[in-house]
Protein backbone atom coordinates (compact mmCIF):
# COMPACT_ATOMS: atom_id res chain seq x y z
CA UNK A 1 0.00 0.00 0.00
CA UNK A 2 1.17 3.53 -0.97
CA UNK A 3 1.75 5.69 2.36
CA UNK A 4 2.99 9.75 2.48
CA UNK A 5 5.70 11.00 4.29
CA UNK A 6 3.01 10.90 7.46
CA UNK A 7 1.78 7.42 7.02
CA UNK A 8 -1.46 7.86 5.39
CA UNK A 9 -3.09 6.00 2.61
CA UNK A 10 -2.40 7.67 -0.18
CA UNK A 11 -4.86 5.32 -2.09
CA UNK A 12 -7.75 5.78 -0.17
CA UNK A 13 -7.39 9.93 -0.32
CA UNK A 14 -7.42 10.08 -3.95
CA UNK A 15 -10.66 7.93 -4.18
CA UNK A 16 -12.01 10.21 -1.62
CA UNK A 17 -11.13 13.64 -2.81
CA UNK A 18 -10.92 12.65 -6.76
CA UNK A 19 -13.42 9.55 -7.32
CA UNK A 20 -13.96 8.27 -10.48
CA UNK A 21 -16.88 7.85 -12.05
CA UNK A 22 -18.08 5.59 -14.77
CA UNK A 23 -18.71 6.90 -18.34
CA UNK A 24 -22.18 5.88 -18.11
CA UNK A 25 -22.37 7.60 -15.10
CA UNK A 26 -21.31 11.05 -16.66
CA UNK A 27 -24.87 12.39 -17.75
CA UNK A 28 -26.69 11.03 -14.24
CA UNK A 29 -30.56 10.91 -16.08
CA UNK A 30 -32.18 11.28 -19.49
CA UNK A 31 -35.09 13.94 -18.23
CA UNK A 32 -35.27 17.36 -19.79
CA UNK A 33 -33.53 19.93 -17.94
CA UNK A 34 -34.35 23.66 -18.70
CA UNK A 35 -31.36 25.79 -18.15
CA UNK A 36 -30.55 29.65 -18.45
CA UNK A 37 -28.88 32.86 -18.76
CA UNK A 38 -29.49 36.12 -18.46
CA UNK A 39 -27.36 39.41 -19.85
CA UNK A 40 -27.49 42.95 -20.29
CA UNK A 41 -27.29 45.51 -23.21
CA UNK A 42 -27.72 49.64 -23.46
CA UNK A 43 -30.09 50.82 -26.40
CA UNK A 44 -31.51 53.75 -27.85
CA UNK A 45 -34.44 53.52 -29.87
CA UNK A 46 -37.98 55.86 -29.87
CA UNK A 47 -41.30 54.32 -30.95
CA UNK A 48 -43.79 55.10 -33.31
CA UNK A 49 -47.18 55.98 -33.72
CA UNK A 50 -47.25 56.64 -29.78
CA UNK A 51 -48.52 59.53 -27.87
CA UNK A 52 -46.09 59.92 -24.49
CA UNK A 53 -42.30 60.47 -23.67
CA UNK A 54 -41.52 57.33 -25.36
CA UNK A 55 -42.15 58.76 -28.84
CA UNK A 56 -38.86 60.64 -28.42
CA UNK A 57 -35.25 59.40 -28.67
CA UNK A 58 -34.38 57.76 -25.23
CA UNK A 59 -31.95 54.89 -23.65
CA UNK A 60 -32.60 52.07 -21.80
CA UNK A 61 -30.46 48.98 -20.37
CA UNK A 62 -32.07 46.20 -20.83
CA UNK A 63 -32.00 42.54 -19.56
CA UNK A 64 -32.84 39.60 -20.95
CA UNK A 65 -32.97 35.99 -19.97
CA UNK A 66 -32.77 33.47 -22.14
CA UNK A 67 -34.51 30.03 -21.04
CA UNK A 68 -33.42 26.74 -23.01
CA UNK A 69 -34.63 23.69 -22.24
CA UNK A 70 -32.97 20.09 -23.55
CA UNK A 71 -32.06 16.42 -22.68
CA UNK A 72 -28.63 16.15 -21.26
CA UNK A 73 -25.54 15.42 -23.66
CA UNK A 74 -23.34 12.32 -22.64
CA UNK A 75 -21.43 14.37 -19.70
CA UNK A 76 -24.24 15.50 -18.77
CA UNK A 77 -25.42 19.04 -20.45
CA UNK A 78 -28.34 20.71 -22.06
CA UNK A 79 -26.45 23.29 -23.80
CA UNK A 80 -23.21 24.35 -22.76
CA UNK A 81 -23.86 27.75 -20.96
CA UNK A 82 -20.13 29.65 -22.65
CA UNK A 83 -22.25 28.43 -25.90
CA UNK A 84 -24.81 29.74 -25.32
CA UNK A 85 -23.51 32.85 -24.38
CA UNK A 86 -21.75 33.03 -27.96
CA UNK A 87 -24.85 32.95 -29.73
CA UNK A 88 -25.84 35.93 -27.68
CA UNK A 89 -22.85 37.78 -28.51
CA UNK A 90 -22.10 36.92 -31.73
CA UNK A 91 -25.51 36.40 -33.48
CA UNK A 92 -27.55 38.71 -31.79
CA UNK A 93 -26.56 41.17 -29.18
CA UNK A 94 -24.51 42.68 -32.40
CA UNK A 95 -27.87 44.41 -32.92
CA UNK A 96 -28.47 45.73 -29.54
CA UNK A 97 -25.97 47.19 -27.49
CA UNK A 98 -24.98 50.08 -28.05
CA UNK A 99 -27.01 50.83 -30.78
CA UNK A 100 -29.93 52.63 -32.39
CA UNK A 101 -32.68 49.87 -32.09
CA UNK A 102 -34.72 51.92 -35.19
CA UNK A 103 -31.54 51.75 -37.25
CA UNK A 104 -30.23 47.82 -36.22
CA UNK A 105 -33.51 45.82 -36.22
CA UNK A 106 -35.90 44.69 -38.71
CA UNK A 107 -38.65 46.73 -39.90
CA UNK A 108 -40.81 47.13 -36.58
CA UNK A 109 -41.77 49.40 -33.77
CA UNK A 110 -39.16 48.62 -31.02
CA UNK A 111 -41.68 48.06 -28.26
CA UNK A 112 -40.57 45.73 -26.28
CA UNK A 113 -42.86 42.55 -27.47
CA UNK A 114 -41.69 43.08 -31.09
CA UNK A 115 -38.20 42.70 -30.00
CA UNK A 116 -38.31 39.76 -27.74
CA UNK A 117 -40.16 37.91 -30.48
CA UNK A 118 -37.87 38.74 -32.87
CA UNK A 119 -34.79 37.73 -30.62
CA UNK A 120 -37.09 34.28 -29.59
CA UNK A 121 -36.73 33.86 -33.82
CA UNK A 122 -32.81 34.43 -33.85
CA UNK A 123 -32.03 32.13 -31.13
CA UNK A 124 -34.53 29.42 -32.26
CA UNK A 125 -32.29 29.60 -35.47
CA UNK A 126 -29.18 29.71 -33.92
CA UNK A 127 -29.57 26.65 -31.35
CA UNK A 128 -30.49 24.30 -34.81
CA UNK A 129 -26.72 23.91 -35.27
CA UNK A 130 -26.12 22.61 -31.68
CA UNK A 131 -29.12 20.59 -31.91
CA UNK A 132 -29.65 16.97 -32.66
CA UNK A 133 -32.42 14.05 -32.02
CA UNK A 134 -30.89 12.93 -28.66
CA UNK A 135 -31.02 16.28 -27.02
CA UNK A 136 -34.26 18.01 -28.52
CA UNK A 137 -33.37 21.44 -27.22
CA UNK A 138 -35.66 23.92 -27.40
CA UNK A 139 -35.82 27.62 -26.51
CA UNK A 140 -38.52 27.93 -24.12
CA UNK A 141 -38.97 31.73 -23.09
CA UNK A 142 -36.99 34.67 -23.58
CA UNK A 143 -38.00 37.50 -20.97
CA UNK A 144 -36.63 40.67 -22.21
CA UNK A 145 -36.54 43.94 -19.44
CA UNK A 146 -37.30 47.09 -20.95
CA UNK A 147 -36.95 48.87 -17.52
CA UNK A 148 -36.47 47.01 -13.87
CA UNK A 149 -40.52 47.12 -13.69
CA UNK A 150 -41.45 46.23 -17.86
CA UNK A 151 -40.53 42.85 -19.30
CA UNK A 152 -42.02 41.20 -22.22
CA UNK A 153 -42.03 37.49 -22.96
CA UNK A 154 -41.86 34.84 -25.38
CA UNK A 155 -43.20 31.62 -24.99
CA UNK A 156 -42.44 28.56 -26.97
CA UNK A 157 -46.42 27.61 -26.47
CA UNK A 158 -47.19 30.81 -28.06
CA UNK A 159 -44.76 31.03 -30.89
CA UNK A 160 -45.82 28.10 -32.87
N1 LIG B 1 -46.41 47.46 -23.73
C1 LIG B 1 -45.41 48.36 -23.90
N2 LIG B 1 -45.54 49.61 -23.41
C2 LIG B 1 -44.51 50.48 -23.53
C3 LIG B 1 -43.32 50.08 -24.17
C4 LIG B 1 -43.23 48.77 -24.68
O1 LIG B 1 -42.21 48.37 -25.27
N3 LIG B 1 -44.27 47.95 -24.52
N4 LIG B 1 -42.28 50.96 -24.22
C5 LIG B 1 -42.33 52.16 -23.68
C6 LIG B 1 -41.11 53.02 -23.64
O2 LIG B 1 -40.19 52.63 -24.62
C7 LIG B 1 -40.35 52.97 -22.29
O3 LIG B 1 -39.85 51.68 -22.12
C8 LIG B 1 -41.14 53.40 -21.12
O4 LIG B 1 -41.58 52.32 -20.31
P1 LIG B 1 -42.10 52.55 -18.85
O5 LIG B 1 -42.24 51.24 -18.16
O6 LIG B 1 -43.33 53.40 -18.91
O7 LIG B 1 -40.84 53.33 -18.27
P2 LIG B 1 -40.71 54.19 -16.96
O8 LIG B 1 -39.28 54.59 -16.87
O9 LIG B 1 -41.70 55.27 -16.92
O10 LIG B 1 -41.00 53.10 -15.87
P3 LIG B 1 -41.34 53.24 -14.32
O11 LIG B 1 -40.66 52.06 -13.71
O12 LIG B 1 -42.84 53.16 -14.21
O13 LIG B 1 -40.77 54.54 -13.88
C9 LIG B 1 -43.59 52.67 -23.11
N5 LIG B 1 -44.64 51.71 -23.03
ZN1 LIG C 1 -38.14 52.84 -24.40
Amino acid sequence: MDTNFFGFRIVENLQKFGKDIKKEELNYHQKRVLISKEFTFDAAHHLHCYEGKCKNLHGHTYKVILAVSGLTNEIGLVIDFGDLKSIWKDKIEIYLDHRYLNETLPSMNTTAENMVVWMYEKLKLELKQYNNDIQQLRVEYIKLYETPTSFAEARREWMG
